[in-house]
C-alpha cells in the first residue's frame, strides 16, 4: 500500500484578480478552494490515475473536517490524527504573477506525534510512504530523518518531496524518490542551476549521496531523471498555464502510478513529466485524460545509459 503522510495539510484557497493593487481593495475575478498539502494532492492524483493510497498526517478543526470529508468523497482512505488547532488556509493569488502565502499551521502536541510515529512503525516491506511538504514548526526539525530511520528497520520504502535541510538529511538513508525543483537543488549545492544538464550533473551527486531515483524539474525548460544506470533530460508539453500548484506532487504520483505497474523507470518518469504538465494546464489538479493525452508530447531529448 502506498502511503502519503502530510505533516502540515491545508485548505488551498485559489483566487484571481485582476492587477493586484498592494494596500488597495481588490475583488476576485475566480476563487477555488481545494485541500491541498503535498502529501494529500499525491494522494488524489494517485487516485485519479487508478492507484489507491492511505493519507496520513495531522488535521484539526473545520478547515480539517472540509479536508477529511473531501479525500474521502473522493474515494481516498484517510487514517488522520485530530490535533485541537485549525488545519492552515494557504492563499495562492494568481494575478500578473502567482503569489503564495501559506499558514503556520496547528500545533503538535507531544502525544499527537507519538501517535503518529506508532502508525509509522507498523507499516511493513510491502508499504511505500511519501512524505512531502514542510514541517510544522512545533515538531523537532528532525522529524523526517526519525520517520524515515523507522521506515528503514521495517523494509519500507520511502519518497521524500521536501527542500533545503529537510532533504538533505535524508539522502544518506537512501530514499527510493526524490523529486527537488532547479531553484531547490540550487539551494542544496549552493549554487543556481538553469539548465538541464546542470540538473543533470548535480542530481547525479545525489545519487551518490544515496537517492535512488532523482527527477528535477525545471517549470517550462524540461525535466530532468537519473540513477545509478540511467540519465534522462526531456522536454515538457506545451500548454496553456493556469495554476502551477500541486505540478510537483502531481510529478511525484505520476512516476508512482506507472512504477506501480511497469517497474519500468524511462515509463514512469515519461508519466511523471505529463503528471506535472496536466496539473500545470488546469485549476486543481490533473485528470487522467489530460495526463495520457500529454504522454504524446513528452519526448527524451537525451538518454544516457
Ligand atoms: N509552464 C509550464 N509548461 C509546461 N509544463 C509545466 C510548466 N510549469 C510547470 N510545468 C510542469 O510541472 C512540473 C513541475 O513544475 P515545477 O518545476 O514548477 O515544480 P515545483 O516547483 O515542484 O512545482 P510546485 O508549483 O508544485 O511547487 C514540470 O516538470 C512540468 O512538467
Ligand atoms: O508549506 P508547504 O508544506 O511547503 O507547502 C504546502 C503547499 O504550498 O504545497 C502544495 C503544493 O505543492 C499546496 O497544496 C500547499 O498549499
Amino acid at each position: 500500500m502506498i502511503y502519503t503522510l502530510t505533516l502540515n495539510p491545508s485548505v488551498d484557497y485559489i483566487v484571481a484578480v485582476d492587477n493586484m493593487e498592494l494596500g488597495g481593495l481588490n475583488r476576485t475575478t475566480s476563487e477555488t478552494k481545494f485541500p491541498g498539502g503535498k502529501g494529500i494532492n499525491v494522494s488524489r492524483v494517485l487516485k485519479r490515475l487508478d492507484i489507491n493510497s492511505k493519507a496520513l498526517g495531522f488535521i484539526g478543526g473545520f478547515t480539517g473536517d472540509y479536508i477529511e470529508k473531501y479525500l474521502q468523497s473522493e474515494g481516498i482512505e484517510t487514517k488522520f490524527i485530530r490535533v485541537s488547532e485549525d488545519t492552515r488556509i494557504n492563499v495562492k493569488l494568481k494575478s500578473n504573477q502567482e503569489t503564495e502565502i501559506n499558514g503556520s499551521g496547528p500545533c503538535i502536541s507531544k502525544d499527537a506525534f507519538l501517535d503518529l510515529i506508532n502508525q509509522i512503525s507498523h507499516l511493513s516491506q510491502e508499504d511505500l510512504l511519501v512524505l512531502a511538504g514542510s514541517i510544522p514548526s512545533t515538531l523537532p526539525s528532525n522529524t523526517y530523518e526519525e520517520i524515515v530511520k523507522i521506515c528503514n528497520e521495517n523494509g519500507v520504502r520511502f519518497v521524500v518531496d521536501a527542500e533545503g535541510d529537510l532533504l538533505k538529511k535524508v539522502l544518506s538513508h537512501n530514499p527510493f524518490l526524490i523529486k527537488p525543483n532547479h531553484h531547490e537543488l540550487g539551494q542544496l549545492f549552493g549554487t543556481t542551476v538553469s539548465s538541464c544538464e546542470d540538473a543533470l550533473t548535480f542530481g547525479k551527486q545525489l545519487v551518490e549521496m544515496g537517492a535512488e531515483n532523482v527527477i528535477v524539474s525545471l517549470a517550462d525548460k524540461g525535466a530532468v531523471f537519473v540513477n545509478k544506470d540511467v540519465q534522462i533530460i526531456s522536454n515538457v508539453p506545451k500548454g496553456e498555464m493556469k495554476s502551477s500548484v500541486g505540478a510537483g506532487d502531481s510529478m511525484v504520483a505520476g512516476f508512482l502510478s506507472a512504477y506501480e505497474r511497469t517497474k519500468d523507470v524511462k515509463e514512469s518518469f515519461r508519466y511523471s513529466v505529463a503528471s506535472g504538465s496536466a496539473t500545470a494546464f488546469s485549476i486543481g489538479l490533473c485528470n487522467r485524460d489530460l495526463v495520457e493525452q500529454l504522454l504524446t508530447q513528452v519526448n527524451f531529448q537525451e538518454e544516457r545509459e
